[in-house]
C-alpha cells in the first residue's frame, strides 16, 4: 500500500496502446511499462487521463493491472490505477477491485460533467476512502468542469486514506494555501510544464506524461532540486519545455502516442474515438524536437 512517503518523485501516467482494430496491445504496454520502470520511475498509474481511462473497461483494466505488475516484477515502484468516474459508486466498484488486483493506490479524479457541489466532491471521496485503499485524490478543473476551493481541498486531505493530490490546476495558487495552512499531504504537480513551479512550492514531484519520452531527464531535474542545486535543475528543465509544450498541442494523449509509436517504443500509435490522432503539421514539430531514436536530449 502506498505509504505518503512513497508518493513523490516522477510519476508516470502510462499509455494504454491499442492495435489497429482498437483491441488492448497488451505487448507494448508491458514493453513500455518495463523500459519505464528499468529508468528509475518512482510510480506508474495506469488507466488515468493518459491512458484514455473512459474507454478502458473493468476487464481490461484487470489485464493492464496483471502486465504491469509484471513489468514491475522486483522493483520497489507503486502500481496506481485510476479509478475515478463521475459516478460514486462505480468509483467505489472500481476502487475494490484495485485492492482485488494488488494496487498499491488508486487515482480518483474529480467527478466530471455532472458538476457536483463541494460538499457533494468531498462525500464523493469519503466514499472512495472507505474502500480502504489509499487514494490519491485528483484536481483537474480544465477536463472535469469544476474547480474545487481550498477549503474542499483541505477538508479531502484530512480525510483517513487519502494520501495526496495531483494537481492540475493550472498554477500554484492551491498548493501555496496548503503550504501556508500547514497541509503537508504529497501534491505531485500534473501540469508538465509547471513541474519546477510546484516544486519550489512544495510539490513532492510530479504525474506527467512527457516522462515517456524523457523519463530519465526528469529524475535529474528532480533530483538536482532536490539535492539543493535549483539552478542546475533550472538548466535541465527549461531544455525540456518546448518538448512538453508540443505534449499539449493537440489533446493528450494523440501527441505522445504518435510519438512513441514513431520511436518503435508501441507497435500503433492507434487511440480510441473519440481521441483522433494528431495532424501533420504536429507531427513535423516532434520530429524535429529531436527526441525520436538517436536524437536523446541530453542534460
Ligand atoms: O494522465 C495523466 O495523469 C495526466 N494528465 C494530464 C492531462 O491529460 O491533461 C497531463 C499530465 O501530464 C498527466
Amino acid at each position: 500500500m502506498l505509504t505518503e512517503q512513497q508518493l513523490h518523485g516522477i510519476y508516470v501516467p502510462v499509455v494504454t496502446p491499442f492495435l489497429p482494430g482498437g483491441e488492448l496491445d497488451l505487448e507494448s504496454f508491458h514493453k513500455l511499462s518495463a523500459s519505464l520502470v528499468s529508468q528509475g520511475i518512482n510510480g506508474l498509474v495506469v488507466n488515468g487521463t493518459t491512458g484514455e481511462s473512459p474507454t478502458v473497461t473493468c476487464e481490461e483494466l484487470s489485464l493492464l493491472s496483471a502486465a504491469a505488475k509484471s513489468a514491475i516484477g522486483a522493483a520497489n515502484v507503486p502500481l496506481v490505477l485510476g479509478t475515478g468516474t463521475n459516478d460514486t459508486r462505480s468509483s467505489v466498484q472500481k476502487t475494490e477491485l484495485a485492492g482485488k488486483l494488488g494496487a498499491d493506490a488508486v487515482l480518483a479524479v474529480v467527478p466530471y460533467y455532472n458538476k457536483p457541489s463541494q460538499q457533494g466532491i468531498v462525500a464523493h471521496f469519503r466514499k472512495i476512502a472507505e474502500v480502504g485503499l489509499p487514494v490519491i485524490a485528483y484536481e483537474i478543473p480544465a477536463r472535469t468542469g469544476v474547480r474545487m476551493e481550498t477549503d474542499t481541498v483541505r477538508t479531502i486531505l484530512e480525510i483517513d486514506g487519502i494520501t495526496g493530490l495531483k494537481d492540475c490546476s493550472g498554477s500554484t495558487e492551491l498548493i501555496d494555501a496548503l503550504q501556508a495552512s500547514g497541509h503537508r499531504k504529497p501534491v505531485l504537480c500534473g501540469d508538465d510544464t509547471r513541474l519546477l513551479e510546484f516544486m519550489e512550492a512544495g510539490a513532492a514531484g510530479g504525474m506527467l506524461v512527457s516522462a515517456h519520452v524523457c523519463a530519465e531527464d526528469l529524475l535529474t531535474v528532480y533530483r538536482r532540486f532536490r539535492s539543493g542545486r535549483p539552478e542546475e535543475a533550472r538548466t535541465a528543465f527549461e531544455k525540456l519545455i518546448p518538448l512538453m509544450n508540443l505534449m499539449f498541442e493537440e489533446p493528450n494523449p494523440a501527441p505522445v502516442k504518435w510519438l512513441l509509436a514513431e520511436a518503435g517504443q508501441i507497435a500503433h500509435g492507434t487511440l480510441r474515438l473519440p481521441m483522433v490522432e494528431i495532424g501533420e503539421e504536429l507531427r513535423g514539430k516532434l520530429r524535429g524536437i529531436g527526441v525520436l531514436p538517436g536524437d536523446a536530449l541530453t542534460l
